[in-house]
């Protein structure tokens, strides 16, 4: 579809195609123009989809359970597709309620009012009539939302919120900002959110997550060639099923051996710091790396040599803090050995002289936990300016301020940060959270979908690992870097997904989602 400079296979189905596209406001706004323009008549695509909202509803929320639905109107066109929601609810046979507190209505919003009344549905301004209703469908503001909700439509939303009926957002919840997720004050918190046609940037920034429930995307046939148009080629896209697989698992020669499978090094653990070693290692082994070294301080070799058997476990020298105090790798071989380095979990930050020395390496670098502290402590900056091989951060938000204090706030807008840091640094940044945004310098991909139950200690060194011995792989494959990164976060997010489906979200220590990785692959 889109013009990238990606190994990635030409897309097939539209419906993959459309599932990766995700826009802002304004980039929305222009797709719509280009539609209308073209002659598309706002009403009747105002009909169509509302259309296909009430079809969900109705599959969802079936009278025979819930006789009773509540629409909640604003003055634009989010307002309009409720209206005419709420008038095709009621000829299904369901009993409408619709709070309207808006005397000025966009004309088509304003003309739909009135068909509903003169239907005898009834029209409130206030919440509390709407009371007994057993679902709401939330059609206040969509994605024209330009400032935070005034009253008395912010009482209204919190009114909403105190109550347990499923509400149903069209477009997004009403209050959140389209581009950041941002709560505008106020927002509805919803059950569902229908995305109309292409998918909404603020559905996929953490701080939206509370508020948008389960997201799908209600495909309303926007031609391609007007979102080409419009975006050309694509700086942000989802991560999808498709687009991962693209690249996993790696495909290998039938005549193949260990060394052409890539040769991965850990450089990893603490005598304080155990765990998140095996942790890394058993992240790697899933990856199906052909080698695997780690170098850890001398004395939790045993250790280490006991949980991974396969692994070439190198014995450091180390601080009397337990850390590693220098690299002693084995006898003829150097840092150019290996296809890719990570480096990070479990150090400390007292390990500062191995970070010194891996990033004067000319291999691929993934940097994690103390590594990223070290850098941090370094200047991250001018100290990635002087690699002269690819670098990989994993930072959550608490590391990314570290690293990158002067840029967007991760907090404020993580997909922002996430380029503005990449940009910056030259290096691939994978923000780790909710949403994980991977980023390099021209373009960015999100991951639509985790779980909770990966937050929970070591479950970033399980990644570290896996991650690593992907990009060791991908290295003696010539898999672009920021692909493989993207399929790493997807395959380890699937893994949590997996395990909290069979264990619950309290059952996925970092050492069951291990276990978990290879079902993934197995299952798609
Ligand atoms: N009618 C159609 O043909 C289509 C409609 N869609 C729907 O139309 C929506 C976008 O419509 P609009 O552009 O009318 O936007 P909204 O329905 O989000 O409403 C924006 C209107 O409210 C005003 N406004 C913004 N913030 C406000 C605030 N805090 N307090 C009070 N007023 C405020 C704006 O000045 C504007 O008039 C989409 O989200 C979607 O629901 C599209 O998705 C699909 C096509
Ligand atoms: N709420 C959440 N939903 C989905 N994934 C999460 C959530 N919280 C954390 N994660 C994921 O869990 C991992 C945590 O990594 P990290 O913060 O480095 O922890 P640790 O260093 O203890 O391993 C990351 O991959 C992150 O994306
Ligand atoms: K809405």
């Amino acid at each position: 579809m889109f013009n990238l400079e990606s190994p990635l296979p030409n897309t097939t189905t539209r419906h993959e195609q459309i599932s990766r596209v995700v826009v802002t406001a304004q980039q929305m706004r222009d797709i719509e123009a280009r539609i209308f323009a073209g002659g598309m008549p706002v009403a009747a695509l105002m009909e169509k989809v509302a259309g296909l909202i009430a079809r969900r509803i109705i599959e969802l929320y079936p009278r025979s359970h819930f006789p009773c639905i509540g629409i909640l109107v604003g003055p634009g066109h989010n307002g309009g597709d409720a209206l005419v929601v709420a008038r095709e609810l009621h000829f299904q046979g369901y009993d409408i309620v619709v709070c309207c507190p808006f005397s000025k209505l966009k004309d088509l919003t304003a003309q739909n009012a009135q068909y509903v009344k003169s239907l005898g549905i009834p029209v409130y301004e206030a919440l509390e009539p709407l009371a007994k209703c057993a679902v709401f469908v939330d059609g206040l503001f969509g994605f024209g939302l330009e400032r935070s909700l005034a009253s008395p439509v912010d009482r209204i939303v919190d009114q909403l919120n105190e109550w347990s009926q499923p509400v149903v957002s069209i477009d997004l919840p009403s209050g959140i900002h389209t581009d950041t997720g941002e709560v505008l004050e106020t927002a509805v918190q919803a059950t569902q959110t229908f995305c109309l046609g292409l998918w909404k940037i603020g559905l996929l920034q953490d701080q939206a997550l509370d508020y948008v429930g389960q997201a799908e995307l209600i495909d309303f046939d926007i031609p391609i060639a007007d979102i080409q148009a419009v975006l050309e080629s694509p700086k942000i896209q989802r991560i999808t099923p498709q687009s991962a697989i693209a690249t996993l698992p790696l495909k290998r020669s039938p005549v193949t051996h260990k060394y052409k499978q890539g040769h991965l090094l850990l450089i990893c653990g603490s005598r304080r710091y155990t765990g998140g070693a095996i942790l890394t290692g058993l992240g790697a082994r899933a990856s199906g790396v052909g080698m695997l070294s780690i170098a850890v301080p001398e004395s939790i070799k045993p250790l280490l040599s006991a949980q991974l058997p396969e692994a070439l476990i190198v014995g450091c020298p180390e601080t009397a803090s337990g850390a590693i105090a220098q690299l002693q790798l084995p006898e003829k071989t150097d840092l150019r050995s290996f296809d890719a380095i990570a480096c990070g979990p479990g150090l400390t930050v007292d390990a500062k002289p191995i970070l010194q020395e891996v990033m004067n390496s000319d291999r691929p670098l993934i940097l994690d936990a103390d590594g990223l502290n070290i850098l941090a402590q370094m200047g991250t900056i001018p100290t990635l300016q002087r690699r002269q091989a690819p670098t990989v951060l994993t930072p959550h938000a608490g590391e990314f301020k570290r690293l990158f204090p002067d840029t967007v706030d991760p907090t404020s807008d993580r997909i922002a940060a996430v380029r503005a840091a990449a940009a910056q640094s030259g290096a691939v940044v994978l923000l780790k959270g909710a949403r994980t945004a991977i980023a390099d310098i021209d373009y960015v991909w999100i991951n639509p979908e985790s779980t909770p139950a990966l937050a929970r200690g070591g479950s970033g060194d399980v990644l570290t690992g896996l991650l690593g011995g992907l990009i060791a792989q991908a290295t003696t494959k010539h898999i672009p870097l920021l692909e493989i990164v993207a399929s790493a976060a997807w395959w380890h997010s699937q893994a949590g997904i997996l395990a909290a489906r069979d264990r619950t979200e309290m059952g996925v220590d970092a050492f069951t989602l291990t276990q978990y990785l290879i079902s993934v692959m197995r299952s798609n």
